[in-house]
């Protein structure tokens, strides 16, 4: 590989794990040039691109003049229906078959053009195929640019809770093109900006005090604000995951918010009424909340985190989310399946304050509940 293989004006992050180490392109129109880094995974042979109906006719046309510039002729695209509902068993069957209807060799690559849903299914397809074939990652939404496309967590839900169906498996490549966020919808984008919010809070706070002063371009789409945020989370997110790839320690921390937040989640049906990074906004309120009762956190740090927020338009409190019907017994249920639970304990991630997460099993039930009732109450 040559860095005349990497366009212009393009940010490099590299997530280092030996032999599956991997580069990770951020840059305004990177993948109209990413040719050449697509045919170096690929050895010059199409990718099986997956897709889904809202990103296949706005960004494939663009993919596919890329790889035709790279003299590699694109097959026909599996396209997807779009959002969460596509993450279930149904649709990993209809895709596997799809896939393995090529006939495909373990040379094969997949290539998945989209949002979260895309890289996880798709991900979990490169990982059950064959054994195990490669992947790469081009995101267009901010949530899987900054987050879902780096780390290598794939897979599905299950109606027994969120991601409980998948496998670590890491891209062999991510190109995240911050020019294709200018077609996503503002709600998508403050879903997305979330995550972003989440790295500050968990370990930055000097990027959270960059988000409270710039959060607003970002979202706004402003280029420098939008492209510096994508690579300083996709930065913290490689650093983390450079030294804990399989969750057994810090990585954890990236599941701030998510015990509840998948919870929130399971209980709307895993659809359009609350998305992802909706709820991780609401389950990190109520993660600094939890640390506040406990005395863990100062109430003016909480504030401070649901203050930002809550001020770019995300919802902070259950109550945010119009038409549903709490139930606080259910929301325990779904915590208890989460995957941080160890020895029937939930592992909650709590903070001291802004910028200093860290991960605790002891918490008293009961306040859970009280946080909980107090939180769902109109
Ligand atoms: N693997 C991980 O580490 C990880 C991390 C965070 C989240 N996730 C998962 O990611 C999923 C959420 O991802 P998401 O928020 O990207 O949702 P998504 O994939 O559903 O995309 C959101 C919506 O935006 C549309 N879209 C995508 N790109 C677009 C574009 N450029 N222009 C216009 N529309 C576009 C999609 O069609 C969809 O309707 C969840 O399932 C979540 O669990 C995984
Ligand atoms: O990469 C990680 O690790 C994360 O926890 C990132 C989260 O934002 C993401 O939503 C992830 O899919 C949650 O993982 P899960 O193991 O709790 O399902
Ligand atoms: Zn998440």
């Amino acid at each position: 590989m040559t860095s005349s293989d990497t366009p212009a004006g393009t940010d490099i992050v590299r997530l280092d794990l030996g032999p599956r180490s991997y580069d990770i392109l951020v840059g305004d129109r990177v993948l109209d040039g990413a040719g050449p880094r697509i045919a170096a995974v690929t050895r010059g042979k199409a990718p099986i691109v997956v897709t889904d109906e809202n990103v296949a006719p706005l960004h494939l046309p663009t993919l596919e003049r890329t790889l035709r510039g790279s003299g590699i002729e694109p097959t026909q695209a599996i396209v997807l229906p779009a959002g969460e509902k596509t993450k279930d068993f149904a649709h990993f069957e209809r895709l596997m078959d799809a896939v393995l209807a090529r006939g495909i060799e373990r040379s094969a690559v997949l290539l998945a053009l989209g949002g979260g849903v895309i890289g996880d299914i798709t991900g979990f397809a490169a990982a059950s195929a064959l054994r195990g074939i490669d992947f790469i990652q081009v995101p267009t939404t901010l949530l899987s640019q900054v987050d879902s496309s780096v780390g290598g967590k794939t897979g599905i839900n299950s109606p027994h809770g969120k991601n409980l169906i998948g496998a670590f498996h890491q891209p062999r490549l991510v190109i995240a093109d911050t020019a294709t966020l200018d077609t996503l919808p503002r709600r998508e984008v403050l879903a997305g900006y979330a995550e972003v919010v989440k790295y500050g809070l968990i370990r930055l706070p000097g990027f959270f005090a960059w988000l409270e002063e710039n959060g607003e371009r970002v979202v706004a789409g402003d280029s420098d604000a939008r492209r510096y945020a994508v690579t300083e989370s996709c930065r913290a997110k490689a650093a983390i995951v450079g030294v804990d790839e399989r969750e057994s320690g810090d990585r954890a921390l990236l599941n701030l918010g998510h015990t509840f937040g998948h919870a929130l989640e399971a209980a709307t049906g895993f659809g359009p009424r609350l998305l992802h990074g909706e709820a991780v906004s609401i389950g990190m309120a109520l993660a600094f909340d939890l640390s506040v009762r406990l005395g863990l956190c100062p109430a003016a740090d909480a504030e401070k985190a649901r203050a930002h927020l809550a001020r770019v338009g995300l919802p902070v409190r259950p109550t945010d989310i119009p038409g549903v019907e709490w139930d606080v017994d259910g929301l325990i249920l779904s915590m208890a399946k989460d995957k941080k639970v160890k020895d029937g304990r939930i592992t909650f991630v709590l903070v001291r304050g802004l910028g200093d997460a860290f991960t605790q099993r002891d918490v008293d039930p009961a306040v859970v509940r009280t946080l909980l009732e107090d939180a769902v109450a109109p």
